[in-house]
């Protein structure tokens, strides 16, 4: 039986244009004036020293602005990254210029399990607290409450089967009880070799398909 249910996000609750052609652009125009807005701040300097560490050097604020762009463009699943795109987007959030968007079977499914017990965890290469404000500012409201935990990066790469064992020790559960949800195959299968239950979400034909494990074309359709 499963007990609990591990979601990704983009592909998955969320749209994969939603996140390339709006939240990304968003970071990216905006990041040169955020760091230089917030070069004082400990967790931005704090991100930008890891920055460093990954392109092995100093850099100027102009420098990191260059190699933070470049990421963006290129997808790259960095944490420092992912913790600055997450500072913009909460300007955006709050602002009212960003809206997270969520599927319209995606609040149902999610409030469906809920009251059926099965406890709710995010698990998505956006920070942490992109997760919880993509979910907190949705058209159907506020769906954090729906949630027990949210990973990111900083529990291990997605595509890394040694993540998942981590989550479901922290979890507290067997991987036969827990089913990850999400729309790469590469995810499904490092979840899947850590004893974890999967279903590929199959929302358009821009999905490569997975057929080595359960598909669905909504979360309406997860059988859990
Ligand atoms: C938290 S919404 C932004 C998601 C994001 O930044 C991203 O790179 C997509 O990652 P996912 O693991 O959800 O496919
Ligand atoms: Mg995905």
């Amino acid at each position: 039986m499963i007990k609990a249910i591990v979601t990704d996000i983009e592909g998955t609750t969320s749209s994969i244009d939603f996140v390339h052609q709006t939240l990304f652009p968003f970071a990216r125009t905006r990041m040169r004036a955020f760091l230089r807005e917030n070069a004082g701040d400990d967790r931005v300097q704090a991100l930008l020293a890891d920055v460093e560490e990954v392109e092995k050097g100093d850099l100027s604020l102009d420098e990191a602005a260059d190699v933070l762009e470049r990421w963006i463009a290129e997808d790259r699943k960095l944490t420092p990254l992912k913790a600055l795109q997450g500072m913009i987007w909460k300007t955006g959030y709050e602002a009212g210029e960003l809206k997270g968007h969520v599927y319209a079977d995606t609040p149902e499914a999610l409030r469906g399990w809920h009251a059926a017990g099965k406890a709710l965890y995010v698990y998505s290469s956006g920070s942490v607290e992109a997760q919880k404000l993509i979910f907190g500012h949705t058209d159907y409201g506020d769906l954090t409450p729906l949630f027990s935990g949210y990973f990111d990066t900083r529990i291990g790469g997605k595509r890394e089967a040694a993540s998942y064992r981590r989550i479901l020790d922290e979890i507290a559960l067997p991987g036969a009880q827990v089913l990850f949800l999400s729309d790469v195959g590469e995810e499904l299968d490092a979840a899947r070799a850590a004893g974890m239950q999967t279903c590929q979400l199959v929302r358009d034909d821009k999905t490569v398909p997975a057929p080595a494990h359960p598909q669905a074309k909504s979360l309406a359709e997860v059988s859990a």
